[in-house]
C-alpha cells in the first residue's frame, strides 16, 4: 500500500461533480475585519468553503491565516463584517440572540483545543456528557451517554473526572459531549494540539469514526498538516482565504492492490481568482504580474521578462494543434492571488 504525495501539477477545483443544493457548512466571499486603535486587520479576505452534508473536511493553515476567526463565526461566538455564512440552513450574519442560543445548543457541537474548555472538571465522564442532554430535556441522558462513551472507547472512564483521564481520553470524552444532542455539524478546533503525535492520530480517527457512524457533518480546524491523512478532504486557508485543497481517495488496481492517491486543486472562487502556490511563485521567480495563455485543456502562467510559448491566435495559429483561442494576456499578482479575470479579449485576441 502506498501513500503518494499531492501531485505538483495541481489542479483547479472548480471542476467538481455535480453538488446537492444544500450544504451544511457555506461561506461565500465571507470577511472579517477588527479594528485596533484604528489599525484594520483583514483576518478574513473574502473565504470560500463549502462541506457537504455528512463530509468530513480539515481545514489546515499556518498561525495568523484565519482559522480561529472562522470557527468563532460558524459557531456563531462572533458575527462576519460581509459576505455568507450558513450552517445548516442559519444564516450566521442575520441570526438573532434566541436563535443563536437554540444553534449553539443543537445544530453545532464543538471540540476545543483545551480540555478544560470542554469538560467540567467536577463531573465525571458520563456526568459531563449527560450534561448537554439535560440542557434538552433529551429522555434518557444516561443511556445515551453511555451509548457514545462506548462509541468513543471510553466507556471504561465513565465514572472518572477529567483530572483521572489523558489527554487522549479526555478529548475523546469531548467528543461524546459535542455530539450528545446529535448536532447537524460538529466543528473541532485544533482538537489535537495538546497531545502527542500518537494520541493525536487516535483522535483524528475517533473524529473520522464518529462522522461515518453518525453523519455528523465535521470540520476540523488545525494547523497540522498530517490532518490530511485522515480525511478524504484537506482545504488550506491562507491569508484569510482558501488557497488550495486535497483530495485523498483509495484505488484498486487489477491486482486488487490497494493504494491512497492524493491530488492537490487550487481553490478557485465564483470571479475565477485563485491563489499560485508559494512554492510555484518562489521557483519562477513570479511577482507583481504574470503573462497567461489559453490553451485547448490549461491555462500557462509565464513570469512578466519572458515571452510566452506560442499559444493559439486565430485560425491563422492553424496546424490542428490547437482550437482557436485568445492570445496570452497579462494578470496582476496582489501578493501571489491571480486576478485571471482582469481584462478580456475577443476571438480574434484584440484586448476589450
Ligand atoms: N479580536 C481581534 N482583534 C484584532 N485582530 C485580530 C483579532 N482576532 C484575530 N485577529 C487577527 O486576525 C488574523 C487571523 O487571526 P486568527 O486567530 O483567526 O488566525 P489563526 O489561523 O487561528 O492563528 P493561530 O493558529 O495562531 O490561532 C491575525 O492577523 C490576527 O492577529
Amino acid at each position: 500500500m502506498t501513500t503518494q504525495p499531492p501531485a505538483l501539477g495541481r489542479h483547479a477545483s472548480a471542476s467538481a461533480a455535480p453538488r446537492p443544493a444544500s450544504p451544511d457548512i457555506l461561506c461565500r466571499d465571507l470577511v472579517r475585519i477588527f479594528v485596533t486603535e484604528g489599525i484594520e486587520v483583514q483576518a478574513l479576505q473574502g473565504l470560500n468553503l463549502r462541506v457537504e452534508a455528512g463530509e468530513i473536511v480539515a481545514l489546515v493553515g499556518a498561525s495568523g491565516s484565519g482559522k480561529s476567526t472562522l470557527l468563532s463565526i460558524l459557531s456563531g461566538l462572533d458575527r462576519p463584517t460581509g459576505g455568507t455564512a450558513e450552517v445548516a440552513g442559519a444564516d450566521l450574519l442575520t441570526l438573532g440572540r434566541r436563535d443563536r442560543v437554540r444553534y449553539q445548543r443543537q445544530t453545532v457541537g464543538f471540540v476545543w483545543q483545551q480540555a478544560a474548555r470542554n469538560l467540567l472538571p467536577y463531573l465525571t465522564a458520563a456526568q459531563n456528557v449527560a450534561l448537554p442532554l439535560t440542557i434538552t430535556r433529551a429522555p434518557d441522558r444516561r443511556g445515551r451517554a453511555l451509548e457514545l462513551l462506548d462509541l468513543l472507547g471510553v466507556a471504561h472512564c465513565q465514572g472518572r473526572l477529567p483530572s483521572q483521564m489523558s489527554g487522549g481520553q479526555q478529548q475523546r470524552v469531548a467528543i461524546a459531549v459535542a455530539v450528545a444532542n446529535s448536532p447537524r455539524v460538529l466543528l473541532a478546533d485544533e482538537p489535537t494540539g495538546e497531545l502527542d503525535e500518537a494520541t493525536s492520530a487516535e483522535v483524528l480517527e475517533m473524529l473520522r469514526a464518529v462522522n461515518a457512524e453518525t453523519g455528523v457533518t465535521t470540520l476540523i480546524v488545525t494547523h497540522d498538516p498530517t490532518v490530511s491523512e485522515h480525511v478524504a478532504r484537506t482545504v488550506q486557508i491562507r491569508d484569510g482565504r482558501t488557497s488550495t485543497e486535497v483530495l485523498r481517495r483509495t484505488e484498486t488496481d487489477e491486482h486488487g492492490t490497494e493504494r491512497h492517491v492524493a491530488e492537490e486543486f487550487a481553490v478557485l472562487d465564483r470571479v475565477g481568482r485563485f491563489q499560485l502556490p508559494p512554492d510555484f511563485v518562489e521557483s519562477l521567480d513570479l511577482r507583481d504580474r504574470v503573462r497567461l495563455s489559453l490553451e485547448p485543456d490549461h491555462v500557462g502562467v509565464w513570469p512578466d521578462g519572458s515571452v510566452p510559448v506560442p499559444g493559439p491566435v486565430g485560425p491563422a495559429a492553424g496546424a490542428g494543434r490547437h482550437r482557436p483561442g485568445p492570445a496570452p494576456r497579462h494578470a496582476v499578482a496582489d501578493g501571489a492571488t491571480a486576478d485571471v479575470t482582469a481584462g478580456s479579449t475577443d476571438e480574434t485576441g484584440e484586448q476589450r
